[in-house]
């Protein structure tokens, strides 16, 4: 007996509506209708494939539980061909426990506390400088900018100063057509993102390749590239020319685009909630009244003590829903609540339908970061918080995201005031953008 629901037009299924574009911050009008007419588990159709789409808590968190027995990560082929075949998401097994290890080397908790911090904010502090020149910035561009510069030279020493192509460049039109509709002729945004990933694959692989003739033996930068060609050297390596070249792909564009995308959210709200503001420039005042070196940087203590700050990331994150659904495929027939999920099946864990619920956070659509006060939901995910996902694939990237966040904050309250100029307002289709940017001027405090 499978869920209820519609599986729509042959081929399109429900794809269209899926892709609809939605304009407020609330669950997309399409998940809102289904849960509405089917309950909270519901069969569908996307972009040719049968997909549960789960909305339920409970069923979420089995799926996650359940990761590499019953479920499999797995994106839908048009996301396959996007990230490449060889993606840490589509990865299992032997071979993911590998590359999760090479990330976390350079973005967990030890190369964070070491290095990433320091680096963190010499370059908020370098950016908040030079945007405050400008009579205005579009902080989505310039934050986006600001954290791809800084992954990209740590993963594969990149500056575009120093570069004739411009990766970011790539990026961006790949970025653009990323959750758009998966229609491959030229002058589609579908088209577009992949020849943007094309170009930057390209661009890449020539950097590896250059980066491999000269390293002989002695030459190193310091980054991932380093790693890389030290694993490509050894003679019984897992890794390949191409699943680092992927991996890259997934690490640069993991990066920086959630967390502007955050980040930029973050400005918003609190240019929204003065009183939010009030007292995240209380904490960060009291941080620096209390350090004894004034020309050293934020310790890892300070970072850690930014209580406050860490509830406006939550509940930023928790409206921003960047990740509007996080897929698997049944390994095997699964019985759920009295229905089965054929194997083969995908299965889509909706986090919007969680963060949204009123039933898990009071008036969901406001923001109100105190909801979070001695909450110990801070370090993880859980049934009612899933923004970066849970169980074994939790994502990576978490900690790294809140340090960018956190450090930049601190720097933006502690030193600067802005006002906005115009835009700001957000449009999902089904994933996060600002259509006309978020255009706000910065001043130095007095
Ligand atoms: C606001 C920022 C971010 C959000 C909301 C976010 C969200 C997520 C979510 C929901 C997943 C789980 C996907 C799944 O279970 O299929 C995930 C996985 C992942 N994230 Fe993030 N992420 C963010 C930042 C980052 C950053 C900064 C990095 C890069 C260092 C990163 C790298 C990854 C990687 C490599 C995975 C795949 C892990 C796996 O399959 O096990 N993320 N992210």
């Amino acid at each position: 007996k499978l869920p209820p629901g519609s599986m729509g037009l042959p081929l399109l299924g429900e794809t269209l509506q899926f892709f609809s574009p939605n304009t407020s911050m609330d669950i997309s009008p399409f998940i809102k209708d289904r849960m509405k007419r089917y309950g909270p588990v519901f069969k569908t159709n996307l972009v040719g494939r049968p997909v549960i789409v789960s909305t339920d808590p409970e069923l979420n968190h089995f799926v996650f539980q359940q990761e590499g027995r019953l479920f499999q990560s797995w994106y839908p082929d048009t996301f396959t061909e996007i990230f490449g075949k060889q993606n840490v998401g589509s990865m299992h097994g032997f071979m993911y426990k590998y590359l999760k290890s090479l990330v976390l080397k350079l973005f967990g908790t030890e190369s964070l506390k070491e290095t990433l911090i320091h680096e963190v904010e010499s370059s908020a502090w370098r950016s908040l400088h030079s945007w405050s020149q400008f009579s205005s910035i579009e902080l989505k561009e310039a934050t986006a900018t600001m954290i791809f510069d800084l992954t990209a030279k740590k993963l594969i020493s990149y500056e575009s100063s120093n570069s004739s192509e411009n990766l970011r460049e790539s990026f961006m039109a790949f970025i653009l057509g990323l959750i758009s509709f998966p229609i491959d002729i030229p002058g589609t945004a579908y088209h577009k993102c992949l020849q943007g990933r094309k170009k930057a694959m390209e661009m890449l692989k020539s950097m590896l390749i250059k980066r491999r003739n000269n390293n002989s033996d002695t030459k190193q930068c310091g980054d991932f590239f380093d790693f890389v060609i030290e694993e490509l050297k050894k003679e019984r390596t897992v890794l390949t020319e191409t699943i680092a070249l992927d991996l890259m792909f997934v690490l640069l564009f993991a990066s920086f685009e959630t967390t502007s995308l955050a980040l930029t959210l973050a400005v918003k709200f609190l240019h929204d909630h003065p009183r939010a503001l009030e007292e995240l420039k209380d904490e960060h005042e009291k941080i620096i009244r209390k350090r004894e070196d004034l020309s050293s940087g934020i310790t890892w203590q300070e970072y850690k003590s930014m209580n406050f700050t860490f509830q406006i990331i939550n509940e930023t994150v928790r409206l921003a829903n960047i990740v509007p659904g996080i897929f698997r495929k049944a390994l095997k027939d699964i019985q759920v609540n009295g229905y089965t999920i054929p194997a083969g099946w995908g299965v889509m864990v909706c986090p919007p339908a969680v963060h949204l619920n009123p039933e898990m956070y009071k008036d969901p659509l406001t923001f109100n970061p105190w909801r979070w006060k001695n909450k110990s939901e801070l370090c993880g995910g859980t049934k009612s918080f899933m923004a970066f996902g849970g169980g074994m694939r939790f994502c990576v990237g978490t900690e790294f995201t809140k340090l960018q966040m956190a450090v930049f904050l601190h720097c933006l309250v502690t030193k600067y005031r802005w006002r906005t100029i115009k835009g700001g307002n957000i449009v999902r289709t089904p994933g996060l953008r600002f259509p006309d940017g978020y255009h706000i001027k910065l001043h130095k405090r007095e």
